[in-house]
């Protein structure tokens, strides 16, 4: 044990010999105790001195590199309390700038993202858990120089641990804020606290993302993985990029199956459950990570080969992905954070803390804000890229609200749900007050959103094999009792830092608006329109790009992205842009993500040995990808989670291969059965009641599309083509709706008992099961035939 090997003479002189050099050193002053020391005297001036040479170093790194914040005593508590009141605790960093610092200053040229209000102090917030990320590294690194000990080693140390919380938690006690959960809530918090009732920031605010597996960082704390286990060095992501995920000079490949509906959903629904922060410079741009060899610790910049045919100058900024501590303040590995709570709950419109979310309430009759003229409610000019006069930026649950107009189109169709569901409450419910109200939407809003995820989108993007392996398709009667308090609904990073970028290769290059009697209005290449608001500002235009993503097919899943992603993204008028495939690539890297062989075996999938056609290939790709992916790598246990998954030949039915399938199953089950608010629960406190699960269950995609805006016709389920029979488009009129007047409330204001049960007619999804029967086949087979087909259009 670590503590006794402190105690023995030998780790007692090691200590007494570091403190006497150090301080001879001037590195800090040390005083060990007069009396003669005990063991935990000696851990604990041991670890102090760690502590301190920690804070010195790290102060002194960020005087010269970027006058940037202390690392010296803080603490911010940017936990709330059960009731999700925002609070903050302690001391504030203390700035240091120093004196002529021109580091990042003036210039934006990171990955283009725009100024991002998420509310609260965010950004301060993610400053903050960084640099004590950092202090604890450090200190772990300088306790390793002395003692040789690993961060499981202080660990497993009892009175090692014990010292060592005691110690830095000065550094980091954001971490431990004290709860009391309210067991008997009906209602989610802003920030995701006090779902799990044992654990109460599981899934929350701002929290370490979770890992199915250990990562493997290149020093095995932090550095990220550079080397090929032959120990050359890795492909650059750039490099790869350009072999195995280009279609530059091609023309795209449409899927035959799904919409830019779906493609956008995905990226709607990816913002609910995950933003990874990374750190901006001082002036609150995008750092710039460039020229290669650039050794502030936050960059990762990667290289662009000589002759890359688009890029110049060796080298594209990338930043790495902001590091939080463990809880307790802990030693341990790299971890990256989650801004958004991780569960299914609307946070994207409804933002991730109290603060927040007050911002975009109108707190009248429990409404969300929305301009005079109907479009989201405006935000300061510097949050997204403006051109036209009396266009406006906008304001939502998420920073990333504008990063392209199909994603801000979703934003404002659920925040018109929210207003169209506090509107009918409220005529059923007079005697609701605006908290009220607004409570209830949410819940409704967040069920919805539940719902489509697992009937609509799911199947769609892992297949009907994995929804049934895993048992994630809804039920279609009764409540599903799924919830298991031992389950962290937490989003894993290698789903995030690769499994759900799959996405990306549904990109398309050109967007489209198209009027209701389907002609094309006008076609735009994507690249234009990043960070823009403009199409919203078109008439009726969220209406008419939601036509058009309805009524086109995406890019097909498959190795390859778009140039507008992979060569244009975040254009800016000086010609800088960004390859998303070589992010994705980097960001695995940053994160520390284990190879792709090592996902495979997770999964229980065969593990490739070598890039040929013999016995121990890669089964689940296609020759031609095997000799692309033979060109970059040197071994299959180099490569990349993200290439390697990304790259896979489809599973049957399904938009991903069978690594990412798995990934994003058991992720999905994470967020099913880690979620005590999950709607379909049988929670005596939350749960809906079976009539009103009924009418849940009734919600599509599509019913929202009717519902809040001018679409009168459309297809039942919008992911899908419109192009065989049981997706033909039907009248608005004729697609199911949720019927709110099942929230009608029985009793005296404040209780929660309501109209008693009267089975409604009983609806079927067709989605939610394969085989079950399509209801709307019979009941509309006549108005049906009377529609004529539309074809979708292919820009
Ligand atoms: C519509 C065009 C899209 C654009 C321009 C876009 C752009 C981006 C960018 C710039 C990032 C940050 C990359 C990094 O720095 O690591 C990102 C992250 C991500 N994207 Fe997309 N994306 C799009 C669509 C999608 C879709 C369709 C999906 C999924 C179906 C998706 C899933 C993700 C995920 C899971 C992340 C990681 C988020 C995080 O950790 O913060 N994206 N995307
Ligand atoms: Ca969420």
């Amino acid at each position: 044990m670590l503590g006794e090997q402190v105690d023995s003479a030998e780790g007692m002189m090691t200590t007494v010999i570091l403190c006497v050099s150090l301080t001879l050193a001037g590195l800090f002053s040390c005083s060990l105790s007069s009396h003669v020391p005990t063991s935990v005297d000696l851990v604990s001036n041991l670890i102090k001195i760690c502590v301190e040479t920690a804070v010195e170093q790290i102060n002194s790194e960020l005087t010269v590199n970027h006058g940037g914040h202390s690392a010296g005593q803080h603490s911010s508590h940017g936990q709330h309390s059960s009731h999700g009141k925002h609070s903050s605790h302690g001391h504030q960093a203390q700035v240091m700038h120093a004196p002529g610092n021109k580091a990042h200053s003036g210039h934006s040229k990171g990955h283009g993202h725009m100024d991002h209000n998420e509310g609260g102090h965010s950004h301060a917030h993610v400053r903050i858990l960084d640099r004590n990320a950092r202090v604890i590294r450090r200190v772990q690194e300088n306790f390793r120089k002395l003692t040789g000990a690993w961060p499981e080693a202080i660990m497993k140390d009892e009175m090692l641990k014990k010292e060592w919380r005691k110690q830095v938690k000065p550094h980091c006690d954001f971490m431990a804020p004290s709860f009391t959960c309210d067991a008997s809530a009906r209602y989610r918090t802003a920030d995701g606290t006090c779902n799990n009732m044992a654990h109460p920031l599981w899934g929350s605010t701002m929290t370490p993302q979770t890992r199915f597996l250990p990562p493997k960082y290149e020093d095995e704390i932090n550095a990220p993985r550079t080397k090929s286990i032959n120990g050359k060095p890795l492909p650059s992501a750039r490099l790869i990029s350009n072999v195995v995920h280009s279609n530059t000079g091609h023309s795209p490949v449409y899927s035959k199956k799904s919409t830019n509906m779906f493609m956008a959903y995905g990226q709607f629904l990816d913002h609910d459950i995950l933003h990874t922060p990374v750190l901006k410079d001082d002036n609150g741009k995008d750092m710039q990570c460039c020229p290669l060899g650039n050794r502030d610790e936050h960059c990762f910049p990667i290289a662009v080969p000589l002759d890359d045919p688009m890029f110049r100058g060796w080298c594209m900024s990338f930043v790495r992905s902001s590091a939080t501590p463990l809880p307790n303040c802990d030693p341990g590995h790299r971890e990256q954070m989650n801004h958004p709570t991780s569960y299914i709950d609307g946070s994207a419109i409804y933002g991730s803390n109290k603060v927040h979310q007050e911002e975009l309430r109108l707190h009248h009759h429990g409404r969300i804000k929305l301009s005079a003229s109907g479009h989201l409610h405006s935000a300061p000019d510097n949050e997204c890229i403006l051109s036209s006069p009396g266009h406006h930026c906008f304001q939502s649950g998420d920073g990333r609200r504008h990063v392209t107009p199909t994603l801000t189109c979703l934003h404002l169709l659920f925040v018109k749900e929210h207003n169209y569901i506090v509107d009918t409450l409220r005529t059923l419910n007079q005697h609701w007050d605006d908290e009220r109200l607004f409570q209830e939407a949410k819940r409704i809003v967040s069920a919805e959103l539940q719902h489509i995820a697992f009937s609509e989108y799911l199947p769609i993007v892992i297949g009907q094999e994995h929804m049934d392996q895993y048992g994630l398709y809804p039920t279609t009667h009764s409540y599903k009792t799924v919830y298991d308090e031992t389950v962290e609904a937490s989003t894993s990073n290698a789903f995030g830092a690769a499994a759900f970028r799959f996405g990306h290769s549904e990109v398309p290059g050109v967007l489209a608006m198209m009027a209701r009697n389907y002609s094309l209005i006008k076609a735009i290449p994507l690249h234009t329109q990043f960070n823009r608001p403009d199409l919203m500002f078109d008439s009726n235009g969220d209406e008419n790009l939601m036509r058009w993503m309805t009524n086109s097919y995406h890019d097909r899943n498959d190795r390859l992205l778009q140039d507008s992603v992979r060569n244009f993204l975040f254009l800016k008028d000086d010609g800088e842009s960004f390859d998303l495939a070589a992010i994705n690539i980097q960001r695995g890297r940053d994160h520390g993500l284990p190879p792709y062989n090592t996902w495979r075996k997770w999964c229980g999938l065969p593990t490739a040995l070598h890039f040929g056609e013999r016995l121990g290939r890669l089964i689940d790709h296609d020759q031609a990808t095997r000799k692309l992916l033979s060109k970059v790598y040197s071994h299959p246990d180099d490569i990349d989670l993200y290439t390697g998954g990304l790259s896979e030949i489809r599973l049957p039915g399904a938009a991903t291969g069978p690594t990412f399938a798995c990934i994003i199953a058991r992720q999905f089950k994470k967020y099913q059965s880690g979620d005590r608010f999950w709607y379909e629960n049988d929670d005596a406190e939350s749960r809906f009641t079976l009539p009103q699960l009924n009418e849940i269950r009734k919600t599509t995609l599509a019913s929202v599309l009717c519902k809040n805006t001018g679409t009168q016709v459309t297809q039942p389920s919008v992911f899908l083509a419109n192009n065989d029979f049981s997706n033909r488009k039907v009248l608005c009129s004729q697609i199911p709706s949720i019927d709110l007047s099942f929230w009608k409330e029985h009793s005296e204001a404040g209780s929660h008992t309501f109209q008693s049960p009267i089975s409604p007619v009983s609806f079927l999804n067709p989605l939610q099961s394969p085989n079950s029967p399509y209801v709307f086949k019979d009941v509309f087979n006549k108005l049906l035939q009377n529609l004529r087909q539309r074809m979708l259009v292919k820009v």
